[in-house]
């Protein structure tokens, strides 16, 4: 078995609560964190959150609206030009991404203050930046802090909550390929970063019983889960425990039709069909993912079925050196069509 030798990197600290967002500027100076500081945010974050922030601390404020490399380099010339010495990411996955990248490039600090549990990349040091080669994730900065506010998480759209859970449920079928690498190939398995991420998929399909009795709950364990899901990619040094063919599915997908579903929400339904691949519990997943009103076909996705089994044929090309179960040579039209049918994906 490979030891391999990585860096860890875990964030700093990390502030989870209701209401906590208007602390922010005592969180601040308990940190040291001292400005100018940078919010990195999109157009709705700014106008439904950003104000709260500010009525704490003087920031400077720059909205993108992709995360891509065009953006990430706006934001540096911003925080150059205004010597920026923390970098805030507010919002979603694509304005933490985008913050992530430009303070790892800059080498300035970064704290994570997400608007939406819609993803696993609020801890995680890993930045998905278009533009870079391939849709995949890359080593970005840790957060210093993350600011986990339970209130505004809650006050997400319901579409962005369900994108979290199935982002969270992938894990389930990352692992299991993560385990097929290692015995197939050799490749370094982390038994403790592997239970971790796991645990994480655990609390989010029990999230599902919850939530739609009791939002808030149901969103602290939701964060908690995406948070230590991060956790489990940092100790790793990959996004490996994190992201398997199911991500590869949901990366073909973004590739062929960018401006479709939610990253989750395609991360989800890629859950259902390569857990029917690797022949474990697809139907509880489809289960918990309609019980929260979460897409599970293409029709509900809005993505076009020849789409659906186009990205199947195509996924295992994304990142050939991570071994999955879509192996080498991946799936033909014939197969994948039968997998998206068998599934309910596609009627
Ligand atoms: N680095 C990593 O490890 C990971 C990265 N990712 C990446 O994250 C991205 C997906 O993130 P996701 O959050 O789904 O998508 P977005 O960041 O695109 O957010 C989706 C939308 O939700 C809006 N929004 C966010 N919070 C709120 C709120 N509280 N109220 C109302 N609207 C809100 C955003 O508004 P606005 O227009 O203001 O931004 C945006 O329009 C992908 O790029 C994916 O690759 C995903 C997992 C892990
Ligand atoms: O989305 C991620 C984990 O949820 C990151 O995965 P990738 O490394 O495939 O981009
Ligand atoms: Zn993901």
């Amino acid at each position: 078995m490979e030891m391999r030798e990585h860096i860890i990197s875990l964030p700093e600290r990390i502030f989870i609560g209701n209401g906590i967002i208007s602390r922010i500027d005592e969180y601040f100076s308990e940190l040291g964190l001292t400005g100018p500081f940078l919010i990195v945010t999109g157009s709705n974050v700014r106008r439904l959150i950003v104000s709260k922030i500010l009525d704490k601390i003087p920031a400077d404020v720059i909205e993108v609206q992709e995360a891509n490399l065009d953006e990430v380099r706006k934001v540096e010339e911003f925080a150059k030009k205004h010597e920026s010495n923390v970098i805030l990411g507010v919002g979603g996955g694509k304005a933490i991404d985008v913050a992530k990248f430009s303070a790892f490039e800059l080498n300035k600090r970064f704290v994570s203050i997400p608007t939406a549990p819609s993803h696993d990349g609020i801890t995680s040091p890993f930045a998905a930046i278009k533009g870079l080669g391939k849709p995949i994730s890359m080593k970005a900065k840790e957060p210093t802090a993350i600011i986990a506010d339970i209130d505004v998480l809650s006050s997400a759209p319901r579409r962005l909550i369900n994108a979290g859970i199935g982002d969270t449920v992938g894990k389930i079928v990352a692992v299991r390929d993560w385990r097929l690498a290692a015995k197939l190939r050799g490749e370094y398995y982390g038994d403790y970063t592997a239970s971790l991420a796991l645990l994480s998929a655990r609390h989010a399909l029990n999230c599902t019983k919850i939530i739609n009795k009791d939002l808030k709950y149901g969103v602290r364990l939701l964060v908690e889960a995406l948070i230590s899901s991060g956790v489990a990619m940092g100790m790793a040094g990959s996004t490996r425990p994190a992201s398997g063919s199911e991500h590869l599915f949901a990366h073909a997908v973004e590739m062929l039709y960018p401006e479709g579903p939610l990253h989750g929400e395609l991360v989800g339904v890629g859950t259902i069909m390569m857990a029917y691949i690797h022949g474990i519990k697809w139907k509880e997943i489809r289960k918990a993912l309609i019980r929260i009103g979460a897409p599970v076909t293409a029709k509900q996705l809005g993505v076009p079925n020849e789409i659906i089994i186009k990205a199947l044929t195509i996924a295992h090309t994304i990142r050939p050196e991570r071994y999955t179960i879509l192996g080498d040579r991946g799936l033909t039209w014939a197969s994948a069509e039968k997998v998206a049918r068998n599934t309910g994906v596609i009627t």
